[in-house]
């Protein structure tokens, strides 16, 4: 049997048409506007991609989106005080730095500066405790993304065995939260994991996110289990340059259920919720409850 694929194009258009509409909405009813600042500091090709497409995924879901583009050379300083005016400007209700940063910027100290009601990465201390906590909170995108796709593709969550690959602040880790609050029995397994394929062997959800290359075979899929992929690996093969995930996709889809590809599964599902995220914190910067349409 071959698996089914999950389609995060088409999961995330609908989403972004979602968002559109809500948007659409708030400025009709409230005058509101949602704002997302996205901050890029140096020129990373890859990091280019995704703030052009970010920019032009938020103007067309009726969001404002401000680019800010700063010189590798830009200190941390510079990049503190450009956050502190973004935290006190009402036109923005996200604000996104683009991660990695350079290396005399410390993340840690960037991500501490964004106002938690503007930390529409989810990768704030105090949004990354509520996460925890259980408690309502904006979601790191990846994860969301992810859990989107799951609800959309499985009947039930609850009980499940999800095993996810790769502990990471960004992916991992708050990936488990949030299964395990869909009622998920939850194991996070890394690079020291001893005897990793039998462990993915138990897993009713396999979730990749290690970024190595192929890294999860198709004799480590129970049959019919929900694999989502992750991993966005640039390879060269054959002299051509290719973008693999972490699931060996080809061995891997004669065994699984359901598989996401890569390109086209959580890659879009990120950047679309990024988009729900900023409505969320436009919403929440007025005290206007959203419908939650997914
Ligand atoms: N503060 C911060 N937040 C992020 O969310 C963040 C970041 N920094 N730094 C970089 C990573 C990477 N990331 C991706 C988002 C979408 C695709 C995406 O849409 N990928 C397409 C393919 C794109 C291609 O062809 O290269 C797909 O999977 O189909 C990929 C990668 C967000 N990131
Ligand atoms: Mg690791």
């Amino acid at each position: 049997m071959t698996a089914s694929l999950i389609d995060g194009k088409a999961h995330a258009a609908k989403l972004r048409a979602d968002v559109r509409h809500q948007a659409t909405r708030l400025l009709q009813e409230y005058g509101l506007q949602p704002g997302l600042a996205i901050v890029l500091v140096g020129s990373d090709p890859a990091s280019d991609v995704y703030v052009r497409n970010k920019v032009r995924q938020a103007a067309e879901a009726g969001l404002a989106s401000l680019e800010h583009r700063l010189p590798t050379e830009t200190s941390e300083a510079e990049l503190l005080a450009l956050i502190e005016q973004l935290n006190g400007d009402p036109a923005v209700h996200g604000i996104l730095v683009q991660l990695p940063l350079p290396a005399h910027i410390n993340e840690s100290k960037v991500i501490h500066a964004i106002a938690p009601s503007k930390d529409v990465d989810g990768f704030h201390p105090i949004n990354v405790g509520q996460l925890s906590a259980g408690q309502e909170t904006l979601i790191p995108c990846t994860p969301y993304g992810v859990l989107l796709l799951l609800r959309n593709t499985l009947p039930s969550l609850e009980g499940l065995h999800a095993v996810i690959v790769g502990r990471s602040n960004i992916v991992g880790k708050p990936m488990a939260q949030l299964l395990l609050s869909e009622h998920c029995t939850v194991t996070l397994t890394h690079s020291r994991t001893r005897n990793l394929a039998n462990v993915v062997r138990g897993a009713d959800i396999v979730i990749a996110a290690v970024g190595k290359p192929r890294l999860v075979r198709g004799d480590w899929i129970k049959p019919g289990a929900c694999v989502i992929d992750v991993g966005i690996n640039r390879v060269v093969e054959n002299g051509e340059p290719y973008l693999v995930g972490d699931v060996a996709f080809n061995e891997v889809v004669e065994i699984a259920g359901a598989i996401t590809p890569v390109p086209g599964g959580v890659g879009p599902m990120t950047i679309a919720c990024l988009l729900r995220n900023t409505l969320i914190a436009a919403c929440g910067s007025r005290g206007i409850t959203l419908s939650n349409a997914l």
